[in-house]
């Protein structure tokens, strides 16, 4: 805790679930959503060097899994400006011991959550309402050479998706991604 911001770790090493503190007053409130020097207390030593944000129109949008290849692999920091969403990290780092393991965060607006995801992980989220928002820091810019994915169905993962009566939206690349097993190696 660095008075501002607090952190959560999990069973699987590297991934955070960190809280900045809200300073309200009778006007609302001031949060610092980033500090290099106040988060580096909690574990997130990473420079961060390009934000990212994504409007997603329909609940049960499903934008994953994916991930950059070294030397352009990325450690990413997730919040939720509007709406709210599931938020998936599977570990794809191949001498770690969980290995294939995942973490589910649901990350929304109102409770100003954020996900650290070390570079290492292949990230992914759906959104559990319309017209959501997700800003999200990288520590690395955008490599579409090295850019890839794993199939957000993978049978081997059974990531914690909602049923979803109507189903998912998703891009075309994101319907075609290889499954952990036929992944070459990533880390
Ligand atoms: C990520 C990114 C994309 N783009 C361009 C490439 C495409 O023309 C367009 C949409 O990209 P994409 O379909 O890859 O966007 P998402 O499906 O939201 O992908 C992202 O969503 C999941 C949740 C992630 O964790 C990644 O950060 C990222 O892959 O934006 C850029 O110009 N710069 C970028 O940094």
């Amino acid at each position: 805790m660095s008075g501002n911001v607090s952190a959560w770790s999990f069973l699987i090493d590297g991934p955070l679930l960190l809280k900045s503190r809200r300073f309200r007053d009778h006007r609302g409130y001031l949060m610092e959503t980033y500090s290099g020097p106040h988060f580096a207390t909690v574990g997130v030593h990473d420079v961060f060097v390009q934000d990212n944000q994504s409007l997603s129109v329909q609940a049960g949008t499903l934008r994953g899994m994916h991930f950059q290849l070294s030397p352009r692999a990325q450690a990413k920091l997730v919040r939720v400006l509007q709406g709210a969403i599931l938020d998936v990290v599977v570990d794809i780092r191949r001498a770690s011991p969980s290995f294939g393991q995942h973490i589910a965060c649901r990350l929304s607006a109102g409770g100003g959550e954020q996900f650290y995801v070390p570079a290492g992980f292949a990230h992914g989220f759906v959104t559990l309402e319309p017209d959501t928002i997700v800003a999200y820091k990288v520590s690395d810019v955008y490599a579409p050479d090295l850019d890839r994915g794993l199939a957000w169905d993978d049978p081997d993962l059974a990531l914690p998706w909602p049923d979803l009566p109507g189903g998912f939206v998703l891009s075309e690349k994101d319907r075609r991604h290889p499954r952990l097993r036929d992944l070459p190696d990533a880390f």
